[in-house]
C-alpha cells in the first residue's frame, strides 16, 4: 500500500483563494480585517514564519502589520504595547510570535491579549471554550490539522487517535479537537512506557515531538492516517519531519509531508481566525 499524501500547501491555496473572495466582499461592506503580529528578537525561524504570515495576508488582501521589537524589550514594554493594541479598534487580531526571549513570561503575555483579538486561540478563556466545545478561535496548527482531515473526508468519530507530544500549542489542543469530533484519544509523551504498542493500535497518529524521523513504519498500523507536525532543520539545511516519510508512506493510508504539509495550514487558519475576529467585532459595535 502506498499512502495518499495530503499536501497542506495545496489545501491552503484553495482556502486562501476562498478567503480572498470573501475579503473582497467584506471590504465592499466597509469591513477591513487587520492582523498585527509582534516579533521579538531575531530568531531566524520565527522571522521566516512571520514573513510567511505577512505574505499570506497580502495575498488574500488582508491588512497586516509587523511590529518588530528588539530582544532587549522588557515584559512591561511588551504588555503595554498589547494593552494599546487591545484598545485600537483598527486592529482585529493580535499575535505574539513564540517562542519569546526567556526573560519574558509567555503565559502573562498570552493572558494580556484581549480574548476577542486572540487569533492564536491561546488565551485561557478561548482554550476553555475549545475544551467545552463552544464556538471560539481554535489554535492554528490543531485547527489546520482538523481541516486537513475534514477536507480529505477522513472519518474521525469512533476512531482511535494517538497524539505524540503534549505541548500547549499543538499536542494538547489537537487531542481535544479530535475528542470534540468523537475520537477516542490517547496522549503519548516522554514518560510513556509503551508508546510503540499504543501507536501501533492507532487509526490516526499525530506526531508533534520535534525529533527528526522518530516514527518509522514499525510504529504504524496498515492504512493509518499519519499527520507529521515536526519541523526539524538538519545540519545540511534541509527540513524533515518527525516521521520517517519514505518508510511510513509504504504502510499508511494517508500521510502529510514536511515541508508543505501542516506548516502552511497553520498560517491559513490564522487568516481564517482573523476574518472571524473582524466579523465578531463589527457585529458587537
Ligand atoms: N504565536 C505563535 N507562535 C508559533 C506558532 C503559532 O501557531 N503561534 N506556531 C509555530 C510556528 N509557526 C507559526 O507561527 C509556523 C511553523 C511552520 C510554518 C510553515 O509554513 N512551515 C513550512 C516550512 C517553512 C520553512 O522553510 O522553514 C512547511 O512546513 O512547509 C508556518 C508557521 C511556533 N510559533
Amino acid at each position: 500500500m502506498s499512502a495518499e499524501i495530503i499536501y497542506g500547501d495545496q489545501l491552503s491555496q484553495t482556502l486562501r483563494d476562498q478567503m480572498k473572495t470573501e475579503l473582497a466582499n467584506l471590504k465592499k461592506k466597509g469591513i477591513h480585517p487587520k492582523l498585527t503580529v509582534i516579533l521579538i528578537g531575531d530568531h531566524p525561524a520565527s522571522r521566516s514564519y512571520v514573513s510567511g504570515k505577512q505574505k499570506a495576508a497580502e495575498y488574500i488582501g488582508m491588512d497586516s502589520e509587523l511590529l518588530q521589537l528588539s530582544s532587549e524589550t522588557t515584559e512591561e514594554e511588551l504588555l503595554s504595547l498589547i494593552y494599546e493594541l487591545n484598545q485600537d479598534d483598527s486592529v482585529n487580531g493580535i499575535l505574539v510570535q513564540l517562542p519569546l526571549p526567556t526573560h519574558i513570561n509567555e503565559q502573562r503575555v498570552i493572558e494580556a491579549i484581549s480574548p476577542i483579538k486572540d487569533v492564536d486561540g491561546f488565551h485561557p478563556i478561548n482554550i476553555g471554550k475549545m475544551m467545552t466545545n463552544q464556538e471560539t478561535f481554535l489554535p492554528c496548527t490543531p485547527y489546520g490539522i482538523l481541516t486537513m482531515l475534514q477536507m480529505n473526508k477522513i472519518d474521525i468519530a469512533g476512531k482511535h487517535a494517538v497524539v505524540i507530544g503534549r505541548s500547549n500549542i499543538v499536542g494538547k489542543p489537537v487531542g481535544q479537537l479530535l475528542l470534540n469530533e468523537n475520537a477516542t484519544v490517547t496522549y503519548c509523551h516522554s514518560r510513556t512506557t509503551n508508546m510503540k504498542e499504543l501507536v501501533q493500535a492507532a487509526d490516526i497518529v499525530i506526531v508533534a515531538v520535534g525529533r527528526a524521523n522518530m516514527i518509522d513504519a514499525s510504529y504504524i498500523k496498515e492504512g493509518a492516517v499519519v499527520i507529521d507536525v515536526g519541523i526539524n532543520r538538519l545540519e545540511d539545511g534541509t527540513l524533515t519531519g518527525d516521521v520517517d516519510f519514505d518508510s511510513v508512506k509504504e504502510k499508511a493510508g494517508y500521510l502529510t509531508p514536511v515541508p508543505k504539509g501542516v506548516g502552511p495550514m497553520t498560517i491559513t487558519m490564522l487568516l481564517k481566525n482573523t476574518i472571524k475576529a473582524a466579523l465578531n467585532q463589527c457585529s458587537h459595535e
